[in-house]
């Protein structure tokens, strides 16, 4: 059976077919940087989907070239204006998002068709299992730009591991899906004429699996694989984002992108 479950989506398409469902990130022209727009449809749809029966595996892909280029620098540049208590409400549904996702009952595998920079690499490792294109490029960027990967970093810590985000969160450096291979950030690495059936095959092992043995496995996974993502936890990382980026150096780093020039981190203090 196929469902157009799109509701009034405007940054997101959701279709559910045969037991699998498929939101896509749908802003190509920006590399499918997410907005509070598109914060709260993924919220939605992955809320709305998780509790939904007839959907056993959700799969996260993305339109275009890119598969995310993280938070939306335009919308991050606006937040820093705002009063300290809305860029904090505001970093809150960002933390949401990803814990949304994170905890969601079913399955959830990311369909990595282009490049995972910054908050989308939170996405992907919100998700239960990553497939990407073997020219796909990983990037935690935020440190170039001022940022912290704030919000992302509970969930990228845990896919990562520990030491080699040491790495990548201080350097900015970019990686290839090779090398997320070998890190284990991604389970699998196709030419890009497979990803489609690479994904699918997965999601048809999935499917044939009992629902309530899947879910309880998910929970356990999350139980015995590292500390609680915990309320305390998720506020560190909302003020985290919230005082950098309304910082005078997160603010640089966000006009020198949207400027298209080189971020003068002394001229900002
Ligand atoms: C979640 C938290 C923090 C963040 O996520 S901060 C976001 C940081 N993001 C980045 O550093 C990525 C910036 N983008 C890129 O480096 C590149 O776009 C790309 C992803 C490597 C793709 O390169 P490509 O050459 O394919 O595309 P262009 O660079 O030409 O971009 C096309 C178009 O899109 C605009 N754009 C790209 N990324 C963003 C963005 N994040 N926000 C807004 N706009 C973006 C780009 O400017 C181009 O626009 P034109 O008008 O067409 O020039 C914090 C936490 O963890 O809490």
């Amino acid at each position: 059976m196929q469902k157009d479950s799109n509701k009034n989506y405007k940054s997101l398409l959701v279709n559910v077919e045969q037991h699998v469902a498929t939101v896509t990130l749908n802003r190509p022209e920006i590399r499918n940087a997410f907005n509070d727009e598109m914060i709260a449809e993924l919220t939605d749809a992955f809320s709305t989907l998780g509790a939904d029966d007839e959907v056993r595996v959700i799969v996260l892909a993305a339109a275009g070239k890119a598969f995310c280029a993280g938070a939306d620098l335009n919308w991050m540049r606006a937040m820093a204006d705002y009063s300290y208590e809305e860029n904090l409400a505001d970093a809150d549904k960002l933390a949401q998002m990803l814990k949304t996702i994170y905890e969601c009952p079913k399955p959830t595998v990311a369909a990595i068709q282009g490049d995972v920079y910054a908050g989308g690499m939170g996405l992907v490792a919100a998700c239960d299992v990553a497939i990407a294109v073997k020219i796909a490029n990983f990037c935690l960027s935020e440190v170039r730009l001022g940022l912290a990967p704030a919000t992302i970093s509970p969930y990228v810590i845990r896919a990562l591991g520990a030491r080699a985000s040491q790495r990548y969160f201080l350097s900015a450096e970019v990686f290839d899906a090779k090398k997320a291979r070998q890190l284990g950030f991604i389970h699998e690495r196709v030419s890009e004429e497979w990803l489609g059936d690479e994904v699918a095959a997965f999601c048809n092992k999935v499917v044939k699996n009992s629902p309530d043995a899947v879910k309880t496995c998910k929970q356990l996974l999350h139980d015995v694989a590292g500390a609680p993502i915990t309320d305390e936890l998720i506020a560190d990382t909302v003020k985290g984002i919230a005082d950098i980026r309304s910082s005078e150096q997160g603010r640089e780093g966000v006009q020198a992108f949207l400027q298209k020039r080189k971020p003068d981190w002394l001229m900002a203090d």
